[in-house]
């Protein structure tokens, strides 16, 4: 079974490179820059719970057309949310007929946009609960928990132990737009840690930026509410909990919330490293999802539209390195 990854960075990397280091035949498809920096390093795959997994240059099969698809069993599309449509045209050129195609991307549409355009293929929409910090020189580290989730389908049966024996279990659900919400939940605190430009485990432990948060959420939950959408619980905590938990004074965050600040100390967002890297980010595709919930239901979405404009205007060259008291102040009065 030939697994190909389209999009590789971050997640395709890691997802790729610890099932490649579990034996599967995977080929990787992404840009030069990275080409050239496997074929010097390899991959050096850790995790936060201490694995330690190398995959030696020679093992490494990474392609930069996307032709390296033809041979595919199951694809998995690693591009950001932007790159979603360009994607898919590719793999329609080349898939072979009962080529399985998953997308494991933030937001909510990815799988969709997919479907659309492969619409003679199984498309699977998948979520990546975790965080993957590329530390440079083919190194990419795992620094919070879990495995995969996907809609359940017959068709993933054949790699169900490949993704356990990688140590990226599947769980498959049967309706998979309550998980997808569920993480978009999360995701909402993209934004504050990038314009925060500090570590996760920084940003978080801030009272200010998790109350910046809890704002979004909170506007977020009843958004969903209204619209009949139960978000998945992911966590320990219900999602609808989430907004009162983050409000809490630090020191009883601390205390009650211990597993949220149990994030690997480099560990930032992905919108942190777009903006660092002077990408343009997926914030259209995940505050932007709220603020589309919001307008098919005749209602505003302030806190979210707030922090689009505030991640366009830091796209567009303003600095980052907002405090909590600030950003809480431009959340507040949008309101
Ligand atoms: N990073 C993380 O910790 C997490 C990320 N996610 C989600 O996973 C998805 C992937 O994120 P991430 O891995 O961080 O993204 P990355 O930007 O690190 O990786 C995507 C890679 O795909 C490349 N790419 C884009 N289009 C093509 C194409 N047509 N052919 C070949 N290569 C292409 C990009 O190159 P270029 O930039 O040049 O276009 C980039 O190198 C996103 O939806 C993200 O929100 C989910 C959980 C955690
Ligand atoms: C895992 C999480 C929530 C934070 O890293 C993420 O999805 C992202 O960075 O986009």
């Amino acid at each position: 079974m030939r697994i190909v990854v389209h999009g590789a960075g971050g997640i395709g990397c890691y997802v790729g490179g610890r099932l490649a280091a579990a034996g599967a035949d995977v080929t990787l498809i992404g840009r030069q820059r990275l080409a050239d920096e496997l074929a010097e390093h390899g991959l050096h795959l850790t995790d936060y719970l201490g694995a330690d997994l190398r995959v030696p240059t020679e093992q490494v099969h990474f392609e930069t057309t996307p032709d390296a698809a033809a041979e595919a069993d199951l694809v998995l599309v690693t591009v950001k949310s932007a790159a979603t449509a360009t994607a898919a045209d590719e793999l329609a050129a080349v898939l072979k007929p009962g080529a399985v195609v998953v997308s494991f991307q933030n937001g909510i549409r990815n799988g969709e946009i997919l479907r659309e355009r492969l619409p003679d293929r199984v498309v699977l929409t998948g979520m990546v609960p975790f965080n993957v910090l590329n530390r440079g020189g083919g190194a990419f580290h795992q620094g919070t928990e879990g495995g995969l989730d996907i809609a359940r389908h017959p068709a993933l049966g054949p790699y169900v132990e490949t993704f356990a024996c990688a140590g990226l279990p599947l769980t498959q659900h049967d309706d998979i737009l309550p998980v997808q919400w569920a993480k978009l939940l999360l995701n909402l605190n993209n934004p504050v840690n990038a314009l925060s430009d500090l570590p996760l485990r920084d940003e978080l432990a801030q009272r200010a930026y998790r109350r910046c948060l809890a704002a979004a959420q909170a506007e977020t939950l009843e958004l969903l509410t209204a619209a009949g959408i139960t978000p998945a619980r992911l966590m320990v905590v219900p999602p609808g909990r989430l907004p009162m938990l983050l409000r809490l004074p630090d020191f009883l965050f601390r205390r009650l919330a211990s597993k949220m600040l149990a994030i690997d100390p480099l560990a930032r967002t992905s919108m942190w490293e777009d903006l660092e890297a002077g990408r343009r980010t997926e914030i259209d595709y995940l505050n932007g999802e709220v603020v589309r919930l919001a307008e098919s239901l005749g209602r505003t979405a302030p806190v979210n539209a707030k922090l689009i404009e505030l991640i366009r205007a830091v796209e567009s060259g303003r600095a980052r390195g907002m405090t909590g008291p600030d950003l809480l102040r431009e959340l507040t009065s949008a309101r």
